[in-house]
């Protein structure tokens, strides 16, 4: 079958599997009110739906409201994400102390048995997790939390109201062609499917481009939005891994001028170069989808020597 437990990102249409676990914390809600250091984030460093809502933490000065705790990139699919403090980069889990990933999960429903994916946004108040969804975990903490933000009054609105609508056609666009996009080329099972996927994928990225010759971000021009992060996490993920892994070799990200230079501004940022752990992105793709890669060698390059070299993205901003 096409969606086994390495690809399961879809259904069998093709189309996005939404987690059922999406409360969402505000003053309004019963239970999940913000408040300081009241929630938990479980991630993994390999996984880019984890990337994202790390980034956003950053980006928000959250990281004294949340804590966190990191599992293992090595998935024995036995017992599927698990904790192993001993491997670097990882921790405990330092909430419940638990051993796998999937034990959290029957916080909320001691039958549970469906899929146990990170990240995880979880309540230590309540012991339950909140939300498994990491479109609205990004959402939340760009508005919910900012009273709590280390930065004060001056604050990053990764979701602006006036380009609300635009933030969501462009994530719309770029999850099942290039967040998605990536896996769905891995995932092929014959020349014909695969041939079709890839030519979404740099159709799309193409489209990327475009847009960046004429602007520096992806919305509104000269501010970093929550569609940056979004297609940021699977690019910098791109010639490290799914080019080779999942065949999608048309062009790499540091052949294109614009994809390039905005990886590497939006890489050069203090904040997000701290969300990024090539070991563990490599480890955990190499290792984690063992269909298309069953030794599970992990290729020692390439490269990623330009991410380093300096980008010229400032020109770009109408208000330099
Ligand atoms: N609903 C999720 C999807 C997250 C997701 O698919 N995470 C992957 C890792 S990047 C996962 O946990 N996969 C494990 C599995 O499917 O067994 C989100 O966007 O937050």
């Amino acid at each position: 079958t096409t969606n086994d437990l390495n690809f399961n990102y879809v259904d069998k249409q093709g189309n996005y599997k939404k987690s059922s676990l999406r409360e969402i914390i505000s003053n309004e809600h019963p239970v999940f009110k913000p408040e300081n250091n009241r929630y938990h984030i479980y991630h993994s460093f390999g996984c880019p739906f984890s990337t994202r809502v790390l980034i956003t933490l950053k980006l928000k000065g959250l990281e004294n409201c949340f804590d966190t705790s990191v599992v293992d990139y090595i998935v024995n699919k036995s017992v599927g994400w698990a904790f192993t403090s001993t491997t670097e980069g990882c921790t405990i889990d330092r909430v419940n102390n638990f051993k796998t990933v999937k034990e959290i999960y029957q916080l909320n429903d001691k039958n549970y048995n469906g899929r146990v994916t990170l990240p995880i946004l979880f309540d230590k108040k309540t012991n339950v997790i909140v939300n498994t969804e990491s479109s609205d975990i990004m959402r939340m903490l760009n508005s919910e939390f900012n009273q709590f933000s280390s930065f004060g009054k001056e604050k990053i609105d990764l979701y602006p109201k006036e380009y609300q609508d635009r933030i969501n056609e462009i994530n719309d666009f770029i999850l099942p062609t290039i967040n998605l996009g990536v896996y769905k080329c891995g995932s092929a099972e014959n020349q014909q499917d695969y041939t079709e996927k890839f030519n979404i994928l740099f159709d799309a990225l193409e489209r990327m481009e475009e847009i960046l010759k004429r602007d520096r971000y992806l919305v509104g021009s000269d501010k970093i939005t929550e569609s940056d992060i979004k297609l940021f996490s699977t690019l910098i993920r791109f010639d490290a891994a799914y080019l080779q892994l999942f065949k999608c070799n048309k062009r790499q990200i540091k052949e294109f001028p614009m994809l390039s230079n905005y990886t590497r501004e939006l890489y050069q940022m203090k904040e997000i170069q701290s969300t990024i752990n090539f070991h563990h992105i490599k480890y955990w793709l190499f290792t984690f989808f063992d269909k298309v890669n069953p030794l599970k060698l992990v290729p020692i390059g390439p490269d990623l020597q330009w991410l380093n070299e300096t980008h010229n993205r400032h020109l770009m901003s109408k208000y330099y």
